[in-house]
C-alpha cells in the first residue's frame, strides 16, 4: 500500500473523495455566499451525482477512500479525538459557558456521530437545554454553534501528495479553514498513514491544493491568486526543495477572481505532455521558474510563457494544449462550469462534467477519452472532478 503521486496523469490507483452529506443541507440563501456556494444544491441529487463520479472511478479499478470513513476510524484514536474536539472548541465566538456545553455534547458522541458533527456542524437547536449561557441566548437561532463544512466535497484543496509525502494545506477562506483540522488528524493518526511527517501544515502561509499541479516527476506548478499567496508558494517551494521532491517549481500568477480561484480551474493535464486550458488565457498565462540556490532557498527566474517554461522544466519539446477552438462566450461559460477541471485516470483518459459539451467534444477529437459525469448539483459549489478528488496513489511515472 504505497502512497505516491509524481504525475497528474499516470494510472490512478487510490483517491480520497468526500460524499456530500448533511453539511450540504445546511446551505440557505442567507449563508450560501459566505459558505462559498453559488446556489442551494438539491442534496439527494448531489449525492447521486457523486455516487456516479465514484462509480466511474471504481469501475476503472480505482480504490475510493471516503473522508467520512477515515475520519470516523481516526476518531477511535483517543489523541485524534482530543485534537479534533479541541479544534472545534478553539473558537472565540463560543465563550466559556457555551464552550463547556459544546465540549460536553461532543464527549457524549460515538465516533460516527462525532464525525458527522465535525462535518455537518451543529445547529443552534441541536444543543439540548442545560447550562448553555448568555452567548447561546444571544445567538441568532438560525446560526450554527459549530459551522458546517460544505466544501469538504472538494478534497483536492485540503491536502496534496507529492511523491511519498503529504502536505496538509493552509486554506485561505474562513469558511474552509476547519477542513484541514480533519485532514491533518487523518494523516497523523489513522493507522493507514500514521507517523507521517507532514510536508506542510495549516498554520503556515496560505496554499490550497487546487493550485498545485504535479506536472511531471520533480516538476510542480503552483498557482498564486485568490487562494494561494506568494508567501505560501515560497514556503511550499522551500519545503519541497528541502525534501528533495522537485527540481523546478513554476509559480503561476492567476487573476484573483472567483472564476479562477485555483490554477486547476483554468488548466488540468490530460496526457503526459498535454493540458486542457481555458482558451481565453492560454496565450497570456506566465510562469516564474523557481529553483533552489546553493543554500536550498527558492530563487525565481524571469517570468516566461507558462507552456514554454513548463515544457523546459518537464524536459519535453512541447507541452500541448488541447485546442478547444471555442468562441470566447462558450469558453467562458464552460470554464465557469469547470470544463477545464478534469481528473485524469490515466494518460488520455479523464473524467469531466458532461455539461461542458463543446470542451468534451474537442477533447475527444484530440484523442482524449472523456468519462462524462453528471454535475448540475455538485457544480453549484464551483468545482469539477479534479477539485472533488485527492489522488493518494498513482503509478510512478519515473
Ligand atoms: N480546486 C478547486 O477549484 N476547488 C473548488 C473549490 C470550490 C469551493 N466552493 C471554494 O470556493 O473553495
Amino acid at each position: 500500500m504505497e502512497h505516491y503521486v509524481d504525475s497528474e496523469v499516470s494510472p490512478l490507483r487510490t483517491v480520497l473523495l468526500h460524499r456530500p452529506g448533511a453539511e450540504l443541507a445546511r446551505l440557505t440563501p442567507r449563508n450560501n455566499d459566505s459558505l462559498l456556494f453559488d446556489g442551494i444544491p438539491w442534496v439527494g441529487r448531489a449525492q447521486e451525482e457523486h455516487d456516479g463520479f465514484a462509480a466511474a472511478l471504481t469501475e476503472r479499478g480505482v480504490e475510493v477512500l471516503y473522508l467520512s470513513d477515515l475520519l470516523a476510524e481516526t476518531l477511535a484514536v483517543p489523541a485524534a479525538r482530543a485534537e479534533l474536539v479541541a479544534g472545534v472548541l478553539d473558537d472565540r465566538r463560543l465563550g466559556d459557558t457555551l464552550r463547556d456545553a459544546v465540549g460536553r455534547y461532543l464527549a457524549d458522541q460515538d465516533p460516527d456521530r462525532l464525525a458527522e458533527v465535525l462535518t455537518a456542524g451543529l445547529a443552534h437547536e441541536e444543543l439540548k437545554p442545560g447550562a448553555r449561557g448568555l452567548v447561546y441566548e444571544l445567538m441568532d437561532p438560525r446560526d450554527f454553534v459549530i459551522d458546517p463544512l460544505p466544501n469538504l466535497l472538494f478534497t483536492r484543496d485540503s491536502s496534496v501528495w507529492v511523491r511519498d509525502r503529504v502536505a496538509v494545506t493552509s486554506l485561505a477562506m474562513p469558511a474552509r479553514r476547519r477542513e484541514t483540522t480533519l485532514t491533518r488528524a487523518i494523516y497523523r493518526h489513522h493507522p493507514r498513514f500514521v507517523s507521517r511527517e507532514l510536508l506542510y501544515d495549516p498554520s503556515l502561509e496560505h496554499v490550497e491544493g487546487g493550485d498545485v499541479l504535479v506536472l511531471a516527476p520533480r516538476v510542480l506548478a503552483i498557482g498564486v491568486g485568490e487562494r494561494t499567496t506568494p508567501a505560501g508558494a515560497e514556503r511550499l517551494a522551500r519545503r519541497v526543495f528541502a525534501a528533495g521532491l522537485a527540481h523546478t517549481i513554476l509559480a503561476v500568477p492567476i487573476a484573483q477572481e472567483r472564476a479562477t480561484m485555483h490554477l486547476d480551474t483554468v488548466c488540468t493535464m490530460v496526457d503526459v505532455d498535454a493540458v486542457v486550458m481555458y482558451p481565453n488565457l492560454a496565450d497570456t498565462l506566465r510562469a516564474f521558474p523557481v529553483m533552489a540556490d546553493a543554500d536550498g532557498e527558492p530563487r525565481a527566474r524571469a517570468p516566461r510563457p507558462f507552456l514554454e517554461a513548463a515544457a523546459e522544466a518537464m524536459g519535453i519539446e512541447r507541452l500541448r494544449t488541447i485546442e478547444t477552438g471555442l468562441d470566447p462566450v462558450t469558453a467562458e461559460r464552460e470554464q465557469w462550469d469547470d470544463g477545464n477541471n478534469t481528473l485524469a485516470i490515466a494518460p488520455r483518459l479523464c473524467v469531466a462534467y458532461e455539461r461542458n459539451v463543446e470542451t468534451n467534444a474537442q477533447l475527444e477529437r484530440s484523442g482524449i477519452e472523456v468519462v462524462p459525469i453528471r454535475g448540475s448539483e455538485l457544480g453549484s459549489g464551483r468545482g469539477g472532478p479534479r477539485c472533488m478528488s485527492c489522488p493518494i496513489r498513482r503509478d510512478p511515472l519515473a
